[in-house]
């Protein structure tokens, strides 16, 4: 993996902070947290753990405006000033990793890159350009015309990552992206995702089970239930 970090500048130099404000989230009768309140900067990544169930994932789902409706939110989720709780996933601008990498099994890496790309950028060579920047920064030029289906997991990792980088998020969540890899490429893959991270000047906030996945973002890691 290389050590250069793949860059978008517009995105960098605009980076928003990522604000949760007394938010509150229950499913039908049960209450799984209230008062949240927690700000991470442009560029800061912030690890919060828990046991399984508390409402980790469910947490990420209110930021990225995906809850299903059997939960009722309350608060704000705001990007700087403004307040994404009442926009459509599509317009909250959020960037998200989970477990599963979520390609498209049977489009090239080309085309599952050019998905994540915002479609406002209609010029082609554009969309190529950035296509082709991305893969070559991150070492995956020779698998640009192959389907994600015959990549290693790590390899389709780092795909997953660069689509979403791709989309020119404001902030970014993580949902224990890491924990099917194996030790060593989980060490080499963390590194390569909050290098790009901190590269973009993105709030990140990451939920994990795992203490080394905590400890290797060097920032703060909060219980769930400190919150
Ligand atoms: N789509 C859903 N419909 C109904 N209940 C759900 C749904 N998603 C999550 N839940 C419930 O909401 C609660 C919180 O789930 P959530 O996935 O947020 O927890 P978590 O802390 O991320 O757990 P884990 O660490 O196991 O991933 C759990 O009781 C879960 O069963």
């Amino acid at each position: 993996m290389q050590q250069k970090i793949f860059q978008q500048d517009a995105i960098a130099a605009t980076a928003p902070s990522l604000h949760l404000k007394e938010l509150a989230l229950s499913l039908r009768s049960q209450q799984l947290f209230s008062k949240l309140s927690l700000s991470i900067s442009p560029g800061e990544i912030v690890t919060i753990m828990g046991p399984s169930g508390c409402g980790k994932s469910s947490l990420l789902a209110a930021i990225s405006g995906t809850l299903e409706r059997d939960f009722a939110l309350e608060g704000q989720v705001l990007l700087d000033e403004l307040n994404l709780i009442n926009l459509p996933p599509e317009e909250r601008h959020i960037g998200m990793l989970f477990q599963e990498d979520l390609l498209f099994p049977h489009m090239s890496v080309n085309d599952n890159l050019g998905f994540g790309i915002p479609a406002h950028i209609k010029d082609k060579k554009k969309r190529n350009t950035l296509i082709a920047q991305a893969l070559d920064e991150a070492g995956l030029s020779e698998f640009e015309n192959r389907d994600p289906a015959t990549l290693s997991g790590g390899q389709r990792a780092r795909i997953a990552v660069l689509r979403t980088l791709l989309s020119q998020p404001r902030a970014l969540l993580l949902d224990e992206p890491f924990s099917k890899l194996d030790a060593e490429l989980r060490a080499r893959f963390r590194n390569f995702v909050f290098r790009h991270a901190r590269a973009n000047n993105l709030p990140t906030l990451m939920v994990t089970h795992d203490p080394d996945d905590a400890q290797s973002t060097g920032g703060k890691v909060i219980q769930m239930s400190d919150l």
